[in-house]
């Protein structure tokens, strides 16, 4: 796998999170512009490329329709909307229909994201 190819999407939301500590500005409601970035592995295809940026586009449209300018929270499965938690839903929802998918990236801000690679190998894999 030599290549890896990342699109970035980007939605409106509004979300809480009812886990933060009491006192915790984000307990309170508020939104974010959020940007998800998906990346996809491969070798190339004889068309020159690991796949086409469309196919990102269409993997994710599915999810932009369930996500923008929606109450996270209310959505099903996150009911507590980190970023963490929000990058593994995405990766669970996207994962069977962009082969290749190796990296979830969500950006609240500008200045703070986080990176889901998907489940641990159950392997340990630490040898
Ligand atoms: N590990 C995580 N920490 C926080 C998350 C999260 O999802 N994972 N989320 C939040 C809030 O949603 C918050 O809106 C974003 O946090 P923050 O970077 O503090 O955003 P600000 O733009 O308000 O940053 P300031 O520098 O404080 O202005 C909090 N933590
Ligand atoms: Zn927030």
């Amino acid at each position: 796998m030599s290549f890896e190819i990342t699109r970035a999407f980007r939605f409106e939301a509004a979300h809480l999170l009812p886990k933060a500590p009491h006192g915790h500005k984000c307990r309170r409601l508020h939104g974010h512009s959020f940007v998800v970035e998906l990346t996809v592995a491969g070798d190339l295809s004889s068309e020159g490329w690991v796949c086409d940026f469309a196919d990102l586009a269409s993997a994710w449209a599915p999810l932009h329709d369930q996500l923008d300018h929606h109450y996270l929270n209310e959505v099903a499965g996150l009911e507590n909307p980190t970023s963490e938690l929000l990058a593994a839903w995405i990766w669970t929802q996207i994962e069977s229909t962009l082969p290749g998918l190796v990296a979830v990236r969500v950006a609240e801000t500008c200045t703070a994201s986080c990176i889901y690679r998907g489940p641990r190998d159950p392997g340990g894999g630490s040898s």
